[in-house]
């Protein structure tokens, strides 16, 4: 791999400040979706060393803890300059490992670091109360504390923000972290760690640990030391690691699953719904919780709006993320490949046409052509189930009522989007929308301003913006009494 700095690339956990393998030696390869090449080996770690880095994070709480905020703010400050100074290193990794475009890549490192940044000024904002009692000697105090070992498991679609989205309001607080990145691309977080330290975050502040997720993710779940745990994931294994949390009661945030509709009136502007749709859906090859999963187009214009979307996907460039011009990329693993060929067949079976793509790609591998089915219909799994994946299903409505109520027919809501320019229908529409997040007139919708959350089975708590680390800290209440004598 060309670096311009090669440290940044590691392959070895950091737990309590050191580089270190398994107790064993164990690792597990990890491969570039483009490829199908080995790129390196991770350690392959488990309960023990799990252990250990909990055990080290909670060594290290007092003394960050007791820093000023300011000094903690001038550390994350640090580790947001260097990652904003290697974005490119970081970006080559990153799509080594997850296989989107280089562009896209470095887009998520200057989306990533801009956690850091937002939060090492956040930190400073953490602010209480004194609340006026029912007696006349006493007065409540409120403050925020830092609610101590937070831990989290990612996954493998956003290898860096999705890491620091959680690990940046969690340090600002004033907690310490423990991080377990997903199998795929463990890299990225490794190569956060290595800039974490050369920001100075003291050891044990910050640990990142690769190995079994199921033996690590029973002791960041299970283990009293650990006050709060996050995860991005699936609902499935989310709903599972909710219930190995509430063993110690712990607090817990979960960014899950969605089947984001995404909604074209007839008095849309359509060149900017398609261009919309074009990011919502084929960014990162349709492998986000916020992309478009069902497209519900007006009557009135379906038509035209599917021969503009079909004109832009062909115009996708498909190929390695590395090479120049490509915007288009591989999927993650050969799952991902089934589960877009199931939701093709069970749509074409149920009469829906392909009119773009439908097949592996000409590249082979990992690669599969991006992908529009019109006639699509409530009955079809889509429809229900996230394909997460390059695959577009685009739906006929004829009223307002009518979308809402397939928009809203599902026990995801996480992100949803509509194209209108009709103001009475913003305001209905928005307010009608069951999702944690709505967009308009627009296809993208994440930033560190920004509170991200779902509701329903998309999850719990929020990321981002002033309320994400809220999820970070306890209210303390005092209660001052004599105030009189
Ligand atoms: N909300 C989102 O952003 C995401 C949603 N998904 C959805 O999930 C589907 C499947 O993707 P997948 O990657 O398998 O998602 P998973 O939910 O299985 O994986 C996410 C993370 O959880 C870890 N994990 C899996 N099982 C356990 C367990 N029992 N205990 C502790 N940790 C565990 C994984 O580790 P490991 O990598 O070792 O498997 C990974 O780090 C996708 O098709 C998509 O629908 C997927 C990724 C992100
Ligand atoms: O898929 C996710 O979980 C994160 C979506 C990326 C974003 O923040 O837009």
């Amino acid at each position: 791999m060309q670096l311009q700095d090669s440290a940044l690339f590691k392959t070895q956990c950091y737990i309590d400040g050191a580089w270190m393998d398994a107790d064993n030696k164990a690792t597990v390869e990890v491969t570039n979706p483009a490829t199908g090449e080995v790129i390196g080996t991770v350690p392959q770690m488990g309960k023990a060393e799990a252990d250990r880095a909990v055990a080290a994070a909670q060594a290290a709480l007092p003394a960050w803890r007791n820093k000023s905020a300011k000094e903690r703010s001038q550390i994350l400050r640090k580790w947001f300059d260097l990652m904003m100074a290697h974005q490119e290193d970081l970006g080559k990794i990153l799509t080594l490992e997850q296989g989107k475009p280089l562009a896209e890549a470095k887009g998520e490192i200057a989306y990533g670091a801009s956690y850091i940044e937002w939060y090492a000024e956040e930190g400073k904002r953490i602010y209480g109360d004194i609340i006026p009692s029912t007696g006349l000697d006493k007065r409540i105090l409120v403050t925020k504390q830092p609610i101590g070992v937070c831990a989290a498991i990612t996954p493998w679609n956003f290898p860096n923000a999705m890491i620091t989205r959680k690990a940046a309001p969690a340090l600002a607080a004033g907690c310490t972290f423990v991080i377990r990145p997903a199998s795929q691309t463990p890299f990225s977080a490794l190569a956060i760690a290595e800039l974490a330290e050369r920001a100075g975050i003291p050891k044990g502040v910050f640990n990142v640990l690769t190995g079994s997720s199921s033996q690590i993710g029973e002791v960041l779940t299970k283990d009293d030391r650990v006050k709060k745990f996050s995860f991005t994931g699936s609902t499935e294994v989310g709903r599972k690691l909710i219930e190995q949390c509430a063993s110690t009661v712990k607090k817990v945030s979960m960014e899950l699953g969605g089947n984001a509709p995404f909604i074209v009136f007839n008095d849309a502007d359509l060149d900017a719904a398609v261009e919309g749709a074009m990011i919502c859906k084929f960014r990162n090859a349709g492998q986000t919780c916020v992309c478009a999963n069902r497209l519900y187009v007006q009557s009135g214009v379906y038509d035209q709006f599917v021969e503009k979307f079909k004109a832009a996907v062909a115009k996708l460039s498909i190929g390695n993320g590395m090479d120049a011009g490509v915007n288009f990329g591989p999927v993650i693993d050969a799952n991902a490949v089934k589960k877009v060929e199931e939701h093709i067949a069970d749509a074409t079976a149920k009469g829906a046409t392909v009119v773009a793509g439908g097949h592996p790609h000409a590249l082979g591998g990992l690669f599969f052509e991006p992908t529009i089915v019109t006639g699509a219909t409530q009955e079809m799994q889509f429809a229900k189930d996230e394909t997460f994946g390059p695959l577009a299903p685009v739906f006929k409505f004829e009223t307002e009522e009518e979308v809402l109520g397939y928009a809203n027919d599902t026990e995801f809501g996480l992100a949803s989007y509509f194209y209108t320019r009709d103001i009475g229908r913003v305001i209905r529409v928005s307010e009608g929308l069951d999702y944690g997040m709505v967009a308009l007139n627009t296809g993208i919708l994440s930033n560190e301003a920004a509170p991200f959350g779902g509701v329903k089975q998309s999850g719990l708590g929020r990321e981002g913006s002033k309320y994400g680390i809220e999820d970070y800290v306890e209210i303390k209440y005092v209660l001052l009494a004599g105030l009189d004598k």
